[in-house]
Parts: C-alpha cells; sequence; structure tokens
C-alpha cells in the first residue's frame, strides 16, 4: 500500500509536469524568451507537480503508518524490546520512507524537465508527448458510421505555389534593402526543418537602427526562424551579436535577442506582477528596474492596466502590454512576430511610431503579412523563394 500510494504520488507528479509543460508551452516560451533558465521558467510546474505528488503519498504514508505502526510495535515489544525503543525505530522509519520518496519525486521532475528542454535550454518536443486523451465527443459522434450520401462541393483554392511544392528547400532573400549606418549587431547563418520537413535556409546581417521585415504565406516558416533567431527551438547556426559569437551563454542571448510572441500567451497575475519576475530572473541581475509605465501611454495604454489580470486583458491590449515591456527591456534585437496582428489602424501606426523612433544601438526583426507596414517601418524585407 506505501509503495502503491508513492508510485501513484510519482505518476501524479510526471502528469501535473508534462501537462503544465504542454499547456503551458507559450507561457514557459515567454518566460525563457526574457532571459529565464529552463528551471526559472518550468518553477511554476515543479512546484504544482510536487505538491500534486506530495499530497497523496504524504497522506497514504501517514495512513498506512498509523495503521502499522501498533502491529509492528507489538510485535517487537513481544520480541523483548522496551516500547520507547520500538516507537523511535518506527518514527525513524517512517521519516526515511518520506525523505526518500521526496527525493524520488524531485528526481523524477528534474528528469521531466531536461527530457523537455535539448542541453542549452531550447524547447525540444520530440522527447515528450502529450498525454493522448479519450476524446468523448469524438467517441459519441456516431455521424460517422452513415455517412451522408450527398457530397458537399469543396471549395477548390489555388495552394500558394511556396507552400504546394513541400519538398523544395527554401530560402530567405531580401526582396528590397534600405542603406544601413549603424555597426552590424547580429550576424546569422541559419539552417534547419520548417515542420519537421522542409529545409530552409537564413543568412542575414541586421545593423542598428534597421527594422527587418519578413513576409510569406501562413505556414512558410516565419516564426519558425523568428524562434531559430532567438535561440528557442535549435537549427544549425553560427551566429554573432555585436561581433561576439559562440561564447554568448543561451539566456544571455535570449535576453537580448528577445522574441514576442504573435499569440496571446495564457500568463497568471498581472503585468505589475510579470514585471516583477521578470526582474528577478538571473539574467536581469544587477540591471535597473523596467520602466514600462512610460511607454504605455505613447501606445494608448492607461498606467492602471499594469494591476489588472491578464486573462482581464483584451487580445489587443495583450499585445501592446507585452510590447512595452520588451521594449523596456531594452534587448540588442527585438524579435517581433506580428506584433500589431490584433491591433486596429489606429493603434497599429502608435506601435509603429515606437518603431521608428529607437536610436542605433538596438534593431528589430519582424514577421508581418502587412506590405504597408513593411514599407512604414522596414529597412529591409525579406521573402522565401524555393532554392533552385
Ligand atoms: N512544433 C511543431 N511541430 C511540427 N510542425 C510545426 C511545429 N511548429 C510549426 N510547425 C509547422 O511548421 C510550419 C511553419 O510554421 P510557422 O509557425 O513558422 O509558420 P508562419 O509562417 O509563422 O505562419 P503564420 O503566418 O500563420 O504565423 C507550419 O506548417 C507548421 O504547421
Amino acid at each position: 500500500m506505501l509503495i502503491n500510494n508513492s508510485l501513484s504520488g510519482v505518476a501524479l507528479a510526471l502528469n501535473a509536469m508534462i501537462d503544465h509543460l504542454y499547456n503551458h508551452k507559450e507561457q514557459v516560451e515567454v518566460l525563457l524568451a526574457f532571459g529565464a533558465s529552463p528551471w526559472e521558467a518550468a518553477w511554476p510546474g515543479f512546484v504544482k507537480s510536487v505538491q500534486a505528488a506530495l499530497i497523496p503519498a504524504i497522506n497514504g504514508m501517514n495512513v498506512v503508518g498509523l495503521v502499522s505502526i501498533p502491529g509492528m510495535m507489538t510485535g517487537q515489544i513481544l520480541g523483548g524490546a522496551p516500547p520507547m525503543k520500538a516507537a523511535k525505530y518506527q518514527i525513524v522509519i517512517t521519516f526515511l520512507i518520506s525523505g526518500s520518496s521526496f527525493a524520488a519525486l524531485c528526481l523524477i521532475c528534474a528528469f521531466t524537465i531536461q527530457a523537455f528542454f535539448d542541453h542549452q535550454g531550447r524547447h525540444d518536443d520530440s522527447e515528450v508527448k502529450p498525454q493522448s486523451r479519450l476524446n468523448i465527443a469524438k467517441l459519441l459522434d456516431l455521424s460517422r458510421l452513415c455517412p451522408s450520401k450527398t457530397k458537399v462541393p469543396q471549395a477548390t483554392v489555388a495552394a500558394t505555389p511556396l507552400l504546394a511544392d513541400s519538398a523544395s528547400p527554401l530560402v530567405l532573400q531580401p526582396s528590397w534593402e534600405k542603406p544601413g549606418e549603424g555597426d552590424v549587431i547580429l550576424d546569422l547563418s541559419l539552417e534547419g526543418l520548417v515542420g519537421k520537413l522542409r529545409p530552409l535556409k537564413v543568412q542575414l546581417k541586421v545593423r542598428g537602427g534597421q527594422v527587418l521585415c519578413l513576409m510569406g504565406p501562413s505556414g512558410v516558416g516565419k516564426s519558425t526562424i523568428l524562434k531559430w533567431i532567438a535561440d528557442l527551438t535549435s537549427s544549425q547556426s553560427s551566429r554573432s551579436l555585436r561581433g561576439q559569437s559562440e561564447t554568448i551563454m543561451p539566456q544571455r542571448w535570449r535576453r537580448e535577442v528577445l522574441y514576442l510572441h504573435q499569440i496571446k500567451a495564457p500568463l497568471p497575475g498581472t503585468p505589475a506582477t510579470f514585471i516583477q519576475a521578470v526582474e528577478k530572473l538571473q539574467a536581469n541581475a544587477g540591471r535597473p528596474p523596467l520602466q514600462v509605465a512610460p511607454l504605455l501611454q505613447s501606445i494608448g495604454l492607461e498606467e492602471s492596466m499594469l494591476e489588472r489580470p491578464w486573462s482581464e486583458l483584451s487580445g489587443g491590449e495583450n499585445q501592446r502590454m507585452m510590447f512595452a515591456i520588451a521594449m523596456a527591456t531594452a534587448p540588442a534585437c527585438l524579435v517581433l512576430d506580428e506584433p500589431t496582428s490584433a491591433l486596429d489602424e489606429a493603434s497599429k501606426l502608435l506601435v509603429e511610431e515606437m518603431l521608428k523612433k529607437r536610436g542605433n544601438d538596438s534593431c528589430i526583426i519582424m514577421a508581418t503579412h502587412d506590405a504597408q507596414q513593411a514599407e512604414r517601418v522596414g529597412s529591409s524585407l525579406w521573402t522565401f523563394s524555393v532554392t533552385p
């Protein structure tokens, strides 16, 4: 029974950890992008899983202890041992069992976290699979047993040529470029697979003050490239930041080449608590507090929104708040994934103004579906083509 309870605790820990890492992938990615180590990013899941595991395990042990200790003690006393000695012996055994179970749980959590990230702390989805859940709705869907005889005509949409030819390698190339004057901030040569199948190559240099825009059909690999650039997912790469190359630690790289998610991440708490958490990350140790409030007004947000829960902010408010926090961290390169996708025209222009106002000591790389936006803010436009 004791083993059974401990094992169920361990199984619960694993479930909670894997669930947390999968269901809050974006949340973990947001923290990683701000310079968190994998441990810091996965910490809430770790605490949750230890709690989930310890409660049943310790409860189980208490029950087992209460039930079995009198019996075992009686046996020892009948065998000639003094009652106090028998009691102490049982208490020590209970503590040893609790301690070893706790150590086992910690180890399991550590292994789970390590399996989810590669040695550089990047996401490694291939190692841990999400739990397959029984889909009751699908099981009860009887319509698939008696398919309708009348065929609904399907609308035929011409596939984008780039996406139709799914096997040919892709390359990212400049469509137009304005000359840049600042020093080279990022020098990258990246290569990897998009959607785990299609090879893609990227070679680019971004100078201080430049805004490099990426355009291409949905699903071609823009977000994939941006995550490679920010070192959140793996690619074969040679890269340098302000002339410094491989010696840069992943956490520092991500903090300096900060990726901002396209979608709203399910963050807990409020923007103010998130800012505090970011300031406490190891990668930000010794840096001054983030000045987010002064930026909010210029992108149409009120300072009071810092105290409102993330879940109460609209998609557009969330996007602008994250943008302001990212700008306040003053990275060397801000990597933006469709930063105005949730905004109305007026708010979009406010964000663009802020992008244009920066000096020559940082650069921007952003994905967009808006050609006019690329013309308004871009120093260069990069598009995808199939290699001959
Ligand atoms: N973790 C993943 N595992 C497998 N395939 C993936 C994964 N992430 C993305 N893909 C696939 O890689 C391809 C490129 O995705 P990506 O998100 O980079 O496209 P995108 O150009 O940014 O699209 P959009 O404009 O719609 O945001 C898509 O076909 C997508 O399904």
